[in-house]
């Protein structure tokens, strides 16, 4: 693999649904280690774009490229099993196992064990589970039934979780939805050093601008399904065209103040 190659390349990506263009013609790229956020105002394409690359979506035209292999179209476990990963919430299930548990549970899945070894999931790993608890400084309530931990503290729980088939590349999906501020930053804060420390490249959908403008290295718009800029922070801040659309669309949906008032 050439040290040029993109990990992630997308290109002519397309997708309707009926009559809608979700998504009409979208090319990025992503780099090991980078945190990309995706933002846009709702029924942009995000979601849509952001299915299409995890598999949970077919494109109707374009290519989906990891490490220079084309990827678009493939079930979504054959592209967990290229590197892709996902953040899930914690099943009920689950909730009432422990912490190290769960991430053993997410282990014995990245070694495909998941349903003939269930019953010795206690045994599984459990050092290498500690250790990913360690990273996201979750080791300390490893002995804690995952029902009983705060809001944010699942979350940590639920990146080590995804961490644990080492992704090359990690899909966070609203990541910090119903966070409070403080912690949807220091979230983010961490899944930014793990991206370094691991060159795992981030993709990552965001409507808090708090989060986006703090954390992401470069942050691409969607407007109707086309991609109206992508930048750094700063420039996606200062553009007047993406300013506009908010205006446009009111502000940006969920918690977060429109772009306009960040200035
Ligand atoms: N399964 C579907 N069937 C029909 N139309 C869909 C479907 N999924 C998305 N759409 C349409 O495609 C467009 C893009 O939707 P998408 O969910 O990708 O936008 P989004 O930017 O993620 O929006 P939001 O911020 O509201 O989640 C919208 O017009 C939406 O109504």
């Amino acid at each position: 693999m050439s040290a040029a190659l993109p990990l992630l390349q997308v290109s002519g990506l397309r997708k309707a649904f009926g009559g809608v263009q979700a998504v009409d013609g979208v090319d990025f790229a992503l780099a090991p280690g980078e945190m990309l956020a995706l933002i846009g105002p709702n029924g942009a394409g995000k979601s849509t774009t952001f299915n299409m690359v995890g598999g949970q979506l077919r494109p109707d035209a374009g290519a989906i490229r990891l490490a220079g292999v084309d990827i678009a179209g493939l079930p979504p476990r054959a592209i967990w099993r290229q590197g892709v990963g996902r953040t899930f919430q914690i099943a009920e299930t689950f909730a009432s196992l422990t912490v190290v548990e769960n991430v053993q549970m997410a282990l014995l899945s990245a070694d495909r064990r998941l349903f003939s070894f269930w019953p010795r999931a206690q045994d599984h790993r459990r050092a290498d589970a500690l250790a990913l608890l360690a990273q996201v400084g979750m080791q300390a309530q490893a002995q804690r039934p995952c029902s009983t931990l705060a809001y944010g503290d699942v979350k940590r729980v639920e990146l080590a979780m995804a961490l644990a088939h080492a992704p090359r590349l990690l899909l966070m999906d609203e990541p910090t939805a119903g966070m409070a501020p403080a912690e949807r930053l220091a979230l983010m804060a961490l899944t930014r050093q793990l991206a370094r420390e691991r060159a795992m490249g981030v993709l990552f959908t965001e409507h808090s601008m708090d989060v986006v403008f703090a954390h992401a290295d470069r942050v691409m718009v969607l407007a109707r399904g086309r991609l109206l800029a992508q930048g750094t922070p700063q420039a996606i801040r200062d553009n007047a065209q993406v300013q506009q659309v908010y205006l446009g669309s009111g502000s940006m949906s969920g918690t977060a103040p429109a772009p306009v008032g960040m200035a």
